[in-house]
């Protein structure tokens, strides 16, 4: 297996059946394509978002690649093994963190859960030992190995999955929401980590978000899928084109105004003293800034990415019309 090919999948298809009611005694087959002919490569030490909107089709992917789900149709390999035939050879070379539920256990310290996880992969003493040393460092959970997972903050637990699922040296990580719900303080933190994982070790990193920001700051390639196929495979820079996508540079003047005049954006709202004007993601906010601070009386300001969601649906409107 090249390591261009370290994760690929060949028009892999996965096909639900569902069954509604529809009457009494009466029900009504029906199918759910939830991922339709989905080809794509991940090289060995990529770092790749995986993004889209809801019911795209994202989980079920992440499914298939940890061997949970077995395909309906197409070829699936994660580092040469076939998910769901070898789920648990695969196991011991892939790491998994759900933002939305945890792996930990609820109500006994977090040493326990990574106790667990020694024997479960039967990880050996030396490496277990370094792994957890250099988790607890750089994820600052010295202080939380005692405490029962369900006393843990969101961003301390989220901090305890992530080093729950890599005491066994990972060779790929996937991230469903890693980030979702997390302060700023932690999302820099858990980023910060990642980031260091993916260049020290090399590690393959597939990361599902809503946040733009996290696919910015760690991933030089994106995937936008929907309705179960792939929309665009590239750099975030070429989504935002392709999107057209805006950010929104929001203003806070010393008192209500009409509408500011600036070159290069467009108000888009005003509430009171605050102002917001839409932009190109690709231009820089600082003429902006500098254009309206010599001309406004202003108190603050903030930049607001675009979201997922916008970019996409933005996406789509531009394929319509062309
Ligand atoms: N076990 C299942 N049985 C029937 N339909 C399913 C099942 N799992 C997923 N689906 C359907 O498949 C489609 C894709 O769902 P999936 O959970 O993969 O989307 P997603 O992109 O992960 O969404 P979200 O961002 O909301 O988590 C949806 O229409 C969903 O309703």
């Amino acid at each position: 297996m090249p390591d261009s090919d370290f994760i690929r999948l060949e028009e892999v298809e996965k096909v639900f059946e569902v069954r509604k009611r529809t009457g009494f005694m009466k029900r009504e087959r029906r199918e759910v394509r939830a991922v339709d002919s989905l080809s794509f490569s991940v090289a060995r030490g990529e770092m790749v978002g995986y993004i889209g909107p809801n019911g795209a089709g994202k989980s079920t992917t992440i499914k298939m690649l940890t061997g949970i789900l077995t395909p309906s149709g197409g070829r699936l390999r994660v580092a040469g093994i076939d998910p769901s035939r070898e789920r648990t050879r695969l196991a011991q070379r892939i790491g998994v963190v759900f933002g939305q539920r945890t792996t930990l256990w609820w109500d006994l310290p977090l040493i326990d859960s990574y106790r667990l996880a020694h024997r479960m992969y039967r990880i050996p003493e030396a490496r277990y030992r370094e792994n957890l040393a250099r988790c607890v460092e750089l994820l600052e959970l010295g202080d939380l190995l005692d405490v029962p997972v369900r006393q843990l903050s969101l961003g301390q637990r989220m901090r305890g999955d992530i080093a729950a699922a890599l005491l066994h040296d990972p060779e790929v990580l996937y991230l469903d929401e890693p980030t979702i719900g997390l302060d700023v303080v932690s999302k820099a933190k858990v980023r910060g980590f990642l980031r260091e994982l993916n260049a020290e070790r090399g590690t393959t990193v597939l990361l599902t978000t809503h946040d733009l920001q996290d696919i910015e700051q760690l991933c030089s390639r994106v995937m936008v899928i929907d309705h179960g196929r792939l929309m665009y495979d590239g750099p975030l820079a070429g989504l935002h084109e392709a999107g057209e996508s805006e950010r929104t540079l929001v203003v806070d003047l010393e008192r209500e105004l009409p509408p500011v005049e600036v070159p290069g954006a467009r108000v888009v709202r005003v509430e009171g003293p605050r102002q917001s004007l839409a932009f190109p993601a690709g231009q820089s906010a600082a003429p902006l800034v500098a254009h309206l601070a010599a001309r406004y009386p202003l108190v603050d300001l903030s930049v607001r990415e675009p979201d997922i969601e916008a970019v996409i649906a933005k996406m789509y409107a531009e394929k319509a019309v062309s």
